[in-house]
């Protein structure tokens, strides 16, 4: 594939530095969900854990947003306790849910039970209070392809793949990376007005134009969220 070429519903957007990214980023998705707001009682905003969403979610967080209209919650969790180090839901809570964005509601993914599969259909039920389309999925990647924990290899990735699957979330343990999981299906993550690719550094740039050409889902999941037609995917990269 030619450099520059891409699937035709992917938007880039490059940044010199995170930071630059993450202001950006904090004032469009700040514009998305006021615009929802302005048209509907509440807007969803759907964010993803691991490292690079930090100096996004400290930009967004003091956004003047009737945050109290906004519904929060994360595309995947790894199956810890919300206070352990590597828990997604606790990123979110100590790092994005303060100041002004302290006002809107939570809708955790983790629950009591002891596996991610025991806990799917509470998860679900949670989930199906969100009304659809959502307003804001903002995606993470990994270095293997991974969006969401929706993991190459994983027992459940068909199901979390299929773009007509009625499961909001599927669990799974990836073979590549620790915890079991919990993550919402890519028919979840697409039914949606803005979705964010976000994603820094030169390695995650050079396996997202990896993606960019055609190939099997199966070997790098981001490319069910790059090829498709169902909604306009905006790319966020910066060194
Ligand atoms: O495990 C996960 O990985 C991806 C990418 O994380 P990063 O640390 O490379 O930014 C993340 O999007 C996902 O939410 C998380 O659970």
């Amino acid at each position: 594939m030619a450099n520059g070429v891409r699937p035709p519903r992917v938007m880039e957007h490059r940044f010199k530095d995170r930071n630059s990214l993450a202001g950006a980023l904090a004032a469009d998705v700040c514009d998305w969900l006021g615009t929802g707001l302005s048209a509907r009682p509440r807007a969803s905003l759907i964010v993803s854990g691991g490292s690079t969403p930090l100096p996004l979610f400290h930009a967004l967080r003091d956004k003047p947003l009737a945050w109290e209209r906004i519904d929060v919650t994360l595309a995947d969790e790894r199956w810890v306790s919300p206070d352990h180090a590597d828990s997604n839901e606790r990123l979110v809570r100590q790092e994005l849910l303060q100041a002004k964005a302290a006002a809107a509601r939570f809708i955790p993914l983790k629950t009591t039970a002891a596996t991610p599969e025991q806990g799917l259909s509470e998860c679900e039920a949670r989930l199906d209070d969100l009304p659809r389309p959502l307003d804001v999925v903002i995606l993470g990647m990994g270095g293997d392809g991974h969006t969401a924990s929706l993991f190459p290899g994983s027992e459940a990735l068909a199901k979390g793949l299929d773009p007509e699957g009625i499961a909001r979330c599927v669990a799974c343990t990836p073979g590549t990376a620790p915890y079991p999981r919990l993550s919402l299906s890519i028919s979840t993550l697409l039914n949606a007005r803005r979705v964010v690719l976000h994603i820094v550094g030169a390695d995650k740039w050079a396996v997202y134009r990896q993606a960019c050409e055609a190939g099997e889902p199966s070997s790098l999941p981001i490319r069910a969220v790059l090829h498709q037609n169902r909604v306009q995917v905006d790319v966020y990269w910066s060194p």
